[in-house]
């Protein structure tokens, strides 16, 4: 029987995404042996800095990206928010899975929703992102860096005095943790990270016999929403590591895309918005749409 390895880090949430691409095409594919290859990439090993810090982009998916081009891999999971917006050369997104919620969630410690927390309260983040838009609409919160997998920071949440910690919907709802969530953040609070709830599946280019089998995985609307975020945050050179959110939505095979770009204190954040079908144009007008309102400056000095 043939033998088809699956590349995927470590972490349960990773796992937990990779089996299920793994079900899925057992599932499609009865007479085949896919089997997963778990490794640790750099964002995995190097804990105590924030993400914003270490500036180093595909860090959480260069090794598995080494492996499809060495032949060890013959496809590699990921969240497809933690992949760069340009992919080493001869490597291609195969496959972007159905999309789970993609809005971000608020895991009070005392049930506590984020509007009604006491002055000065403490949250447990590191992203630029979450944090400029909380400070936007709360001037007067605390933060403090939170990095590490989801259990290392629900875990640090129960030790710290942190009222709260802001995550992901996708990975809460993956590893069960529904009834851990205070709130879903409305998007007009919290616009979500580019790409946020889709697990995209990476191959490298040539392998036109493990794209065939991932067309079954793919998800024509989350494709087109998810390809006109990336090409917003493509145009306005951003990574993971700036703040900037986006979430494209298709209704009736139209694309609408919003997009937003905030300073790090909160005081200056613009919104964006259009439509259309072609995903790579919707999201180049739309980082247009922001940097005519003056993006450019924001990203600037956070550079
Ligand atoms: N930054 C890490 C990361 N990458 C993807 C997810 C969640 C799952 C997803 O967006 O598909 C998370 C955790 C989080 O931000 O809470």
């Amino acid at each position: 029987m043939k033998n088809i390895r699956i590349g995927t880090r470590d972490s349960q949430l990773a796992m937990w995404q990779a089996e299920w691409v793994q079900s899925q095409l057992t599932e499609l594919y009865p007479h085949l042996n896919f089997e997963l290859v778990s490794m640790k990439t750099k964002g995995d090993k190097i804990l105590d800095v924030p993400l914003s810090k270490i500036g180093d982009k595909g860090l959480f998916t260069k090794e598995l990206e080494q492996g499809l081009l060495n032949d060890e891999l013959d496809m590699a999971v990921h969240s497809l928010k933690d992949m760069p917006t340009l992919l080493p050369p001869g490597l291609i997104i195969s496959a972007f899975c159905e999309r789970e919620e993609p809005r971000d969630v608020f895991l009070s410690r005392n049930g506590v929703p984020i509007e009604d927390l006491p002055e000065g309260a403490i949250i447990g983040t590191s992203s630029l992102r979450r944090k400029s838009q909380l400070k936007h609409y709360r001037p007067d919160l605390n933060f403090m860096d939170l990095r590490g997998n989801l259990q290392t920071r629900w875990r640090k949440l129960q030790e710290s005095d942190m009222a709260g910690i802001v995550l992901a919907a996708a990975g809460v709802k993956r590893l069960g943790w529904e009834e851990r969530i205070t709130q879903i953040l409305p998007e007009d609070m919290m616009l979500s990270a580019v790409g946020q709830g889709s697990i995209a599946v990476e191959i490298d280019e040539k392998r036109s016999d493990i794209a065939e089998l991932l067309s079954g995985l793919n998800h024509i609307a989350t494709e087109k929403a998810v390809k006109s975020e990336r090409a917003l945050m493509r145009k306005l050179e951003g990574g993971c590591q700036v703040p900037i959110g986006a979430l494209g939505q298709v209704v009736k095979g139209e694309i609408i895309l919003r997009g937003m770009v905030a300073s790090l204190d909160g005081t200056r954040l613009i919104k964006a918005e259009a439509k259309g079908t072609d995903p790579e144009s919707v999201g180049i007008e739309v980082a247009n749409r922001l940097i005519e309102q003056g993006a450019n400056s924001i990203l600037a000095e956070i550079r």
